[in-house]
């Protein structure tokens, strides 16, 4: 347990409401807080410390994994939190914020920790880090740390000035890039069933696996998000961060330690060992990028893309995505690592698929079996588990071979409520551990793999394809995948009942 004033910037805002103010009460519950914390929320608007807490209840009672009720237990939760209304633009407001956090750290008995939050627009990122500096809240005893949200930048050039502004004031250290997806349960849980299993790790290489796909598809579209996100697109919303960092956890060497900077540096062997792309059309031969139209999804009809009242209607910005990647080094040579994501799909999912090669001599073959090959899927989200698909033989028959499941489905056991990404990571921070957080070096060069894919986008868009809503993207990323004599096996959505491992007896 570790006692801190958290500061909030951005405290009436959207990802404020609906993730960490429940991870705060989910977190206090399950007495993670303690009673030595107090949280500061900050943004503009005027609000009382009464309002705040009302609207800090609302959003628990929508969105947090606890029942909440207005009792003893929430009062003796909400004392801790207060609001001040701060332009981030304005270093006056710093100084009667220090007097707020002082007051706060004596009354809780904090020891002078901090742990400012910047759930805010990147923009704000560098004046938030001066105005911290020159308004003295950096001073004193106990630590100071910076948890800062994506999108780092937009592209490499403005990921290093952003970088640049902020390291001006804060150690990288004491910097914690959040990408949400590295909090998640089961992307935790890759490292440990690759390196807490005999069976796995002596098969986990380019002599016995033939592709690994990530898939990360998402039934909603852009709604109300189109200012930040028709700038931004698929590849950067997603590609950059989110994708790359699995890639890597499923791609990386085993660490000498579990110790953050050894996991990091392990991480950023593999995107140093990231093919980049060298011409455009070589970007044009292996990546795909999508942009949905109307459609059908769930049954009911959808717009488009470019209906959207959030987006340019002539937008050329990619909802979906998908490419072929490889890591060149001694594990991983010649292994495709298929990479796809996309909005308004037919289903909310994230899985990793690893698929074996087949075995070198088919015995079965003479009876015409041609068998399938052996998969191991992680199921990330939103229903937790590991998966594996084996050939064995039909109960009852001469013989027959037909695929079979070993499945270990963790939501079914522990139901949906296992800790969100958000609680794991403000509860890291605030302990000082940063192994799933994002280092400058491993978000560099994420950005200088990404950018070559962007500028060779940006020349045209004649190779902007559009989907239909509904539909599982873009003809051209099934053909990405078969041209290598490959499929991209079907995924497992929580939204779509007909999505499902068809092949598998259950
Ligand atoms: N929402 C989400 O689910 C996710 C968001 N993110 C990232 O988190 C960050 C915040 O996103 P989100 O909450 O959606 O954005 P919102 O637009 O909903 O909130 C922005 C917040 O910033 C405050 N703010 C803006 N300007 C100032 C200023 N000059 N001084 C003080 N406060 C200011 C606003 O309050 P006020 O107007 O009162 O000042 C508001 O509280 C972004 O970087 C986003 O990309 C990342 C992943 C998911
Ligand atoms: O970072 C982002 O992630 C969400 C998807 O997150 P999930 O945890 O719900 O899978 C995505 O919708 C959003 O566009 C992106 O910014």
């Amino acid at each position: 347990m570790t006692s801190a004033v958290y500061l909030i910037f951005g405290a009436t805002g959207d990802l404020a409401r609906r993730k960490l103010f429940p991870a705060f009460y989910s977190m206090y519950r399950e007495r993670k807080l303690g009673d030595r914390f107090a949280v500061i929320g900050l943004a503009r608007r005027p609000r009382t410390n009464e309002q705040f807490r009302d609207d800090l209840y609302e959003s628990i009672q929508e969105f947090a994994r606890y029942n909440v009720t207005k009792d003893e237990q929430w009062d003796s939760f909400v004392e801790h939190f207060h609001y001040l209304p701060l332009d981030i633009n304005n270093v006056d407001g710093f100084k009667k914020l220090r007097e707020l956090t002082d007051e706060l750290d004596g009354k809780f008995e904090i020891g002078g920790n901090k742990l400012f939050y910047l759930a805010l627009s990147p923009e704000l990122f560098g004046n938030v880090s001066h105005n911290l500096k020159a308004g003295g809240m950096l001073e004193g005893t106990g630590w100071n740390r910076l948890v800062i949200e994506k999108p780092f930048g937009y592209d490499l050039p403005s990921a290093e000035k952003l970088n640049a502004e902020i390291r001006q004031v804060f150690d990288e250290q004491d910097i914690y890039r959040i990408d949400h997806y590295l909090g998640k349960e089961m992307v935790q849980n890759i490292n440990v069933v690759r390196f807490a299993n005999t069976f796995f790790e002596p098969l986990w290489n380019n002599k016995y696996i033939a592709n690994i796909q990530i898939t990360l598809s998402e039934t909603v579209g852009v709604e109300e998000r189109g200012g930040y996100y028709d700038r931004s697109g698929a590849l950067r919303d997603m590609g950059q961060n989110h994708m790359l960092q699995m890639l890597a956890v499923m791609a990386m060497e085993p660490p000498s330690r579990m110790h953050p900077e050894d996991i990091r540096d392990e991480k950023v062997k593999v995107f140093r060992s990231l093919r980049g792309f060298q011409t455009a059309a070589e970007v044009r031969a292996n990546t795909v990028r999508g942009q949905y139209v109307s459609g059908t999804l769930k049954g009911k009809p959808v717009p488009g893309y470019r209906e959207e009242d959030s987006v340019n209607p002539e937008s050329t910005t990619e909802t979906y995505f998908a490419a072929r990647v490889f890591v060149d080094n001694f594990r991983w040579a010649g292994v495709p690592f298929y990479i796809r994501t996309g909005k308004r799909l037919p289903a909310k999912t994230t899985e990793v698929v690893v698929e074996f090669k087949n075995v070198p001599n088919n015995v079965y073959l003479s009876r015409k079996h041609k068998l399938e090959p052996n998969l191991l899927v992680f199921r990330i989200n939103p229903m937790e588990g590991i998966y594996f698909k084996i050939n064995a033989k039909q109960p009852g028959t001469e013989g027959t071979i037909i695929p079979v499941a070993m499945d270990f489905c963790q939501s079914c056991q522990v139901g949906l409520n296992t800790p969100e990404a958000y609680e794991r990571l403000l509860y890291d921070a605030a302990r000082g551990d940063s192994t799933y957080f994002t280092r400058w070096d491993e978000v560099a060069l994420a950005w200088k793999y990404v950018d070559k894919i962007a500028s060779a986008w940006g020349e045209r868009t004649e190779d902007l394809h559009l989907y239909a809503a509904g539909t599982w993207g873009p003809e051209r990323g099934q053909q990405l995948v078969a041209e290598d004599g490959f499929r991209w096996w079907p995924v497992q959505g929580q939204d779509e009942g007909e999505v499902h491992w068809e092949f598998v007896q259950r």
